[in-house]
């Protein structure tokens, strides 16, 4: 049994063991609010403060931890990192100076040759324009021929659709860089999904996700760039209960997310196991109609949100870029990084 002060930022441990990587669990337990456990191979670590009792048995399905009491609401202690700018211009600059330091230490670890990364859609893109294409300071910095780009998710429709997330990267990013001399032919290896399976049913919507999760890199990625939707969604993980089986996939890296709310309603996501094994997680969030999905993000830390869930349970791979009004409504100014 383990006690967490109510003061303490320690975190209490339990012992468990799973098959599956690490991975987050969250625990709905009816009376006692909500908490969430994140556990690798070996061990569940309990985030948050108050005082717990806990018992290392393990109910069938949820090996783990079980709550036996609790006493103060629960506060999920994030460790995210807040930058937050009033310039979108400034805003787009730091994000590219995260993404080359993120490519350098990429590319000195041993026998590294790669920088892997995977992109959402959205306003993303143009922040990636930006920075890493119409900055001539940072663009001189990005050594494009050692990326590896991938989607976090993507819209199943052909690529030249104008809905396609890779069909918006390549009109933001790769044909601008055509024009950027030495880069003509040295350019980043892109991996879209197989777009002879596009609109073919649900059965060929499967086989995209299938197809494109053999693709991913087997030691995980070194970055992952996310969006945040106005209902907290991020890749195509939406809340609520008809899209609930998608944070609960363990064992696809890549699932078919059927009836989107936000059209187009098929896509492709990654799941949370490739986010637990990505190294840098990095979300971009700007403008107002972000302000009371931030609010509800960081100040009730709803992990119901699968963008709060991700803060709960990765927090300390997990940085916000955001702008002064995305993050107008949130009070809790602790996790901002440039105070
Ligand atoms: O394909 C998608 O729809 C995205 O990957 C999605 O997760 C996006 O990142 C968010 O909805 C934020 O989009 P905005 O930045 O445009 O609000």
């Amino acid at each position: 049994m383990v006690k967490v002060s109510p003061e303490s930022q320690a975190l209490g441990t339990v012992s468990g063991s799973s098959s599956h990587h690490s991975e987050a669990l969250l625990m709905d337990l009816t009376a006692l609010e909500q908490c969430l456990v994140t556990r690798s191979s070996t061990r569940a670590v309990l985030i948050g403060r108050g005082n717990w009792d806990i018992k290392s048995t393990a109910p069938a399905g949820r090996p783990g931890a079980v709550f036996s009491s609790y006493i103060d609401r629960l506060q999920v202690l994030l460790m995210v990192e807040v930058y937050k700018y009033s310039e979108k211009q400034v805003l787009a600059r730091k994000v590219g100076e995260f993404i080359v330091e993120c490519q350098e230490r990429a590319l000195a670890a041993d026998g590294n040759s790669t920088f892997t990364v995977a992109i959402s859609g959205g306003s993303l893109v143009n922040v990636l324009r930006a920075s890493l294409v119409d900055d001539d300071e940072l663009s001189a910095k990005v050594k494009w021929s050692k990326w590896q780009i991938y989607f976090c998710d993507e819209r199943l429709v052909p690529l030249d659709d104008p809905q396609s997330n890779y069909g918006a990267f390549k009109t933001a990013v790769l044909d601008p860089l055509s024009h950027h001399g030495d880069h003509l032919n040295l350019g980043p290896t892109v991996y879209a999904i197989n777009e002879a399976l596009v609109q073919q049913g649900s059965h060929q919507n499967e086989k995209i996700a299938e197809e494109y999760a053999s693709l991913l890199p087997a030691a995980g990625f070194d970055l992952l760039l996310l969006g945040c939707g106005p209902d907290g969604h991020t890749c195509s993980l939406f809340p609520g209960d008809a899209h609930r089986y998608l944070l609960e996939e363990t064992s696809k890296t890549v699932a078919w997310c059927r009836d989107s709310p936000k059209p187009p309603s098929d896509r492709i996501t990654f799941t949370l196991p490739v986010i637990a094994r990505s190294r840098n997680i990095a979300f971009v969030a700007e403008g107002s109609s972000k302000q009371q999905i931030m609010h509800k993000i960081f100040d009730d830390r709803n992990v119901s949100l699968p963008t709060a869930l991700i803060n709960a349970s990765y927090g300390e791979k997990v940085r916000w870029y955001v702008d002064d009004d995305a993050f107008a409504r949130v009070a809790d100014s602790s996790v901002l990084a440039n105070r």
